[in-house]
């Protein structure tokens, strides 16, 4: 049986490179492309095409933002796969983005700088607003959609004899003081992606608890800064490839500054890393 991977938000950035490693490690593989635009999903199965001819990749329209596309899209995916291997929860984000440029200078000569590099703390804030479900945008797309969509699943997930895994495109930038059980939406806030991804974090553990026993595994991992959409959104792309000599250079203090999709998204499947998930 060939294995079924469903990816959202894999029309692009580290979700499309994400596809196209997968299809490297194995060409038979079923790919299920999960993306809320389907001319950009359509794009993305052409590209994949290009390079992997003979691969099997399915699109399937998916917004996380909405509870009702979730709702129908697992829907299709219970009526079209009798089994699901890897659910990559990787759709995400950040909106209105803004530096705190008084706070990047002053971390830069602090003894906090590569902290600072590495998770962004305290240098970002974003403008969330309320979606047509009545909820806070970055909440229910990079949380609520997700795990809405997972509880659906779960009749393919938690097979008999079978082990399945949920990845979730998690974030360095994951803070605990960004979220608080009262306001898990982040409403009050002005870190709503930050607290998105720590609550992603708090998630995965809970699946975890709750669902190893019927060989549901879910994990966290952060693909590093990664030059995508997501990241021109913050600075604009001439300006990153201004300073990209920098980058290479805080590379060599930080890890995480993984910079292309290529290297961000090796963090994300176990056959590329050469190692299986443990828990
Ligand atoms: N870039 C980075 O440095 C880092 C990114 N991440 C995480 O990686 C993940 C991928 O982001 P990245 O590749 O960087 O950014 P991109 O903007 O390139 O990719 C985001 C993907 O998510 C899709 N998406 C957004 N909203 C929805 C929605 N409501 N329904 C379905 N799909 C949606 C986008 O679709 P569309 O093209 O239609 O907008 C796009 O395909 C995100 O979860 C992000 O938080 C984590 C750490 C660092
Ligand atoms: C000289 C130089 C590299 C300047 C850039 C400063 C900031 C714009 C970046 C420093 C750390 C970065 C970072 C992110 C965005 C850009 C920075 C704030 C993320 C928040 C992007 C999305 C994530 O999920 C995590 C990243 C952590 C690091």
């Amino acid at each position: 049986m060939e294995k079924v991977i469903l990816v959202t938000g894999a029309n692009s950035g580290i979700g499309l490179a994400l596809c196209e490693r997968l299809l490297c490690e194995d060409s038979r593989l079923q790919l299920c492309l999960a993306c809320r635009n389907m001319q950009r999903a359509e794009a993305a199965r052409s590209a994949l095409l290009t390079s992997h001819p003979d691969a099997h990749i399915d699109l399937l329209h998916l917004d996380v933002g909405s509870v009702r596309s979730v709702l129908h899209a697992a829907h299709k995916v219970k009526a079209r796969y009798n089994r699901l291997d890897y659910l990559y929860l990787n759709a995400g984000i950040m909106p209105n983005p803004q530096i705190d440029i008084k706070a990047f200078f002053k971390g830069l000569f602090s003894s906090n700088v590569v902290k600072m590099f590495a998770t962004a703390e305290g240098l970002l804030t974003q403008q969330d607003r309320v979606n047509k479900d009545g909820l806070q945008e970055v909440f229910a797309t990079n949380l609520f959609g997700h795990f809405v969509l997972v509880r659906e699943l779960d009749s393919i997930l938690c097979q008999a004899g079978q082990t399945s895994r949920v990845v979730w495109t998690s974030s360095s930038n994951a803070r605990r003081s960004a979220f608080s059980l009262e306001d898990v939406q982040h409403r009050l806030g002005t870190e709503p992606y930050a607290s998105s991804k720590y609550a992603s974090d708090l998630i995965s553990l809970a699946l975890n608890r709750h669902n190893n026993s019927q060989g549901l595994y879910s994990s966290v991992i952060c693909p590093g800064l990664v030059m995508t959409n997501l990241t021109y959104g913050i600075l604009p792309s001439f300006f990153w490839t201004l300073i990209m000599p920098i980058m290479y250079l805080i590379r060599i203090f930080t890890h995480t500054f993984t910079l292309t999709p290529y290297n961000g998204a090796g963090a994300l499947s176990p056959w590329i890393r050469g190692q299986s998930i443990t828990v």
